[in-house]
């Protein structure tokens, strides 16, 4: 049994300390908001976001960050990608020599086009970062549906802990060294989401679907490639199998916000109406500048960025990229 500390008492924070209690893991979960920490510790519950799954008591549930850290063989980190860096921060003071951090967080840094992991490691340069990523709902693990997700860290033995701790009958656990092709996948398919629901807003149909999914993972591994990212990753659970689900789930909240777009709102009235982290609206602008940076074309994920930074119709966006120049699909298999 190990002692574990999760950062993060929103839906993914919670989904993952409910599948390590259920590994039989001593689990704290830290909440940053004192009006959550009581209201969880009350209810046992996440109305509104996972309605109906209990919280046993076993989990302590804590506002107390160095609680949270001090001592644990694992701390699983789960903010939002924008409050990474902060959280990290105020974490730095408690963290250990070489304590394990796996991020679960999916996003790339605006300011400094760094992933999740990278940022970590500039606040808590003494930690062990690691990664936790793949297709994988909350409200599906928490109600235990079978899901498969991938670890990586910069040595294997690290992977594997990782895996040992959190695989379950119901939560499969691969492992992988290829952290930044994790990460990017995982960042990157969150801008293809948006996108994805945008047609599904507009009453486009599965044609439309298939198209954004397959064209998209295109523009991701173009873009995670030339930074050194492993294509095979984006082949993988934590790139393809990632965009499947954030594009076709109904839990989806980045394919929700796209559909409120499609069907009209505004970006911020879209994010409102979803009420939790929309990463994909923070990952479209970096997104964009690493296309820039690394002279890539990435028409989905621009148009994207048109239409939530420009007030682009999501009708204009889909008929500019149906009228782009003839193509080849694949430059890897040119005409002799
Ligand atoms: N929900 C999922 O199914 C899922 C699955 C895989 C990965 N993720 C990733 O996990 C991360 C968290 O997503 P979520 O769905 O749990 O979000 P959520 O909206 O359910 O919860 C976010 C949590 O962050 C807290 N928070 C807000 N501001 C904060 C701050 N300044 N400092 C610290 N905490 C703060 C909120 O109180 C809330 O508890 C995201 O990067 C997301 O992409 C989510
Ligand atoms: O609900 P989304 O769109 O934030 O996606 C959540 C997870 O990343 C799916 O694996």
């Amino acid at each position: 049994m190990a002692k574990t500390g999760v950062i993060g008492a929103g839906s993914w924070g919670t989904a993952l300390a409910l599948v390590l209690h259920q590994n039989g893991h001593e689990v704290t979960l830290w909440s940053h908001s004192e009006a959550s920490v009581k209201s969880l510790l009350k209810e046992r519950e996440l109305p509104g976001k996972l309605p109906g799954v209990k919280i046993p008591e076993e989990i302590q549930i804590t506002g107390d960050l160095e609680q949270a850290i001090r001592g644990m063989d694992m701390l699983v980190l789960a903010v939002p990608s924008a409050c990474i860096r902060s959280t990290a921060r105020n974490m730095s003071p408690f963290v250990a020599d070489g304590q394990l951090i796996v991020c679960v967080s999916k996003g790339i840094e605006e300011s400094t086009l760094k992933i999740m992991t990278e940022v970590i490691e500039d606040e808590i340069p003494n930690c062990r970062a690691a990664v936790l990523s793949g297709p994988s709902h909350a409200e599906e693990v928490s109600r235990g549906l079978p899901t498969t997700v991938v670890a990586g860290a910069h040595d294997r033995e690290t992977a594997e802990y990782i895996q040992n701790l959190f695989m379950s009958r119901v939560f499969r656990v691969y492992t992988s060294p290829d952290m930044l092709g994790i990460e990017l996948g995982g960042a990157l398919k969150n801008v293809i989401a948006l996108a994805a629901g945008i047609a599904d807003g507009l009453g486009y149909g599965d044609n439309t679907k298939a198209a954004l999914i397959t064209r998209g993972i295109a523009e991701m591994s173009r873009i995670g490639t030339a930074m050194g990212g492993r294509q095979e990753t984006f082949n993988g659970l934590s790139g393809i199998g990632d965009l499947i689900v954030t594009c076709a789930s109904v839990h989806s909240r980045n394919r929700k916000a796209g559909y409120l777009m499609g069907q009209g709102r505004s970006m911020q009235e879209a994010m409102d109406e979803v009420k939790m982290v929309v990463e994909g609206v923070y990952s479209a602008k970096a997104a964009m500048a690493l296309a820039r940076k690394y002279q890539i074309e990435i028409p989905i994920i621009e148009q994207v960025n048109k239409v939530l930074f420009e007030n682009k119709s999501p009708k204009e966006a889909v008929s500019e990229l149906m009228l782009r120049d003839k193509k080849i699909e694949n430059s890897q298999l040119p005409w002799e």
